[in-house]
C-alpha cells in the first residue's frame, strides 16, 4: 500500500539555525500518528513542510505519491497552530466560503461539529473564544471529508467537555472514513488512547518511531514513555 505522506531528509534552517535535521518519516492511509515533542523541537515547521507551505532546505516530500500540488492541497485539510482566518468574518460566511472552494464540503457534518458550542451565525471570527474557533477550525477540516488530515494543536486552549468533543469528532471521523491523521498535541491524556503509531522530534530529530501499542505496553502509557525518553 502507497503511503499518504512520505518525507525523505528533511532538512530545515531558519537565519542559519537547524530546526529540522534529516526527519524521515512515512504515513500510512488510516492510522493515526502523534507527532510529540518538546516547545520548539520543529513539529509545526514539519506539518508546514508537509502540506507544503514552507519548503524545505534539503529532502523530498510526497503526498499521495507526487509532490505536494495544488491537486494534493485539496485531499489535505490542515489545522493550523495559530488562526489564519480573516477576523471580520462571520461564522456563517466562513461556512458558506468552504462550501464554495470545497467539492465534498459536507455542511450537515460541519453543523454536527459546531453542535453545543453556542455559535451564532452571524457572530464575527474576532468575537468568538479561543475554543469556539477552535471547533470552527476543525468543523471546517473535517467536513471536507480529507483523504489526509493534519492537525496542530488542536486541544490547546479547550475546556475539558469541548477537548472531548475534539477528540470525538475526530475519532468519528477516522472510524467512518479512515482518512489518515497526523496530530501533534501536548495534551498527551486526551488522545494518547487513540494513537497508532508515534514520532518523537527533539531538536529537529526523529528519535523514535514506533507503534503505540508497543510503548503502552513497555511505559505503562505514552505519557510515562514520554518522560523517560526525553529525560533520561
Ligand atoms: N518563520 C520562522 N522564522 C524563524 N524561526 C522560526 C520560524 N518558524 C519557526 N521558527 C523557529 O523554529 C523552531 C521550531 O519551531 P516550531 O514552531 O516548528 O516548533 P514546535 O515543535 O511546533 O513548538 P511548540 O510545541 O512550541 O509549538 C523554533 O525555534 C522557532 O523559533
Amino acid at each position: 500500500m502507497s503511503s499518504v505522506l512520505e518525507l525523505k531528509g528533511i532538512e530545515k534552517s531558519f537565519g542559519g539555525h537547524p530546526v529540522l535535521r534529516q526527519v524521515e518519516f512515512a504515513l500510512e492511509p488510516g492510522k493515526v500518528v502523534g507527532l510529540l515533542g518538546p516547545n520548539g523541537a520543529g513539529k509545526s515547521t514539519l506539518l508546514k513542510i508537509a502540506v507544503g507551505l514552507l519548503m524545505p532546505d534539503a529532502g523530498q516530500v510526497r503526498v499521495f505519491g507526487e509532490p505536494p500540488s495544488w491537486q494534493s492541497l485539496a485531499r489535505i485539510a490542515f489545522l493550523p497552530d495559530r488562526g489564519h482566518f480573516a477576523r471580520g468574518l462571520k461564522v456563517e460566511a466562513a461556512l458558506a466560503m468552504a462550501a464554495r472552494l470545497y467539492d465534498r464540503f459536507d455542511r450537515g457534518l460541519a453543523e454536527a461539529v459546531l453542535k453545543d458550542a453556542h455559535l451564532r451565525p452571524g457572530t464575527r471570527l474576532s468575537e468568538l473564544s479561543r475554543g469556539q474557533e477552535a471547533r470552527l477550525h476543525l468543523a471546517l477540516c473535517v467536513a471536507r471529508h480529507p483523504e489526509l488530515l493534519i492537525l496542530d494543536e488542536p486541544l490547546s486552549g479547550l475546556d475539558i467537555l469541548s477537548r472531548e468533543a475534539m477528540v470525538e469528532t475526530v475519532i468519528g471521523t477516522v472510524s467512518d472514513e479512515a482518512p489518515a491523521v497526523l496530530i501533534t498535541t501536548h495534551d498527551l491524556d486526551e488522545v494518547e488512547g487513540h494513537f497508532d503509531e508515534v514520532i518523537l522530534l527533539q531538536e529537529g530529530k526523529v528519535v523514535l518511531k514506533a507503534e503505540a501499542e508497543s510503548l503502552r505496553v513497555r511505559y505503562g502509557s505514552l505519557r510515562q514513555m514520554y518522560k523517560e525518553v526525553m529525560q533520561p
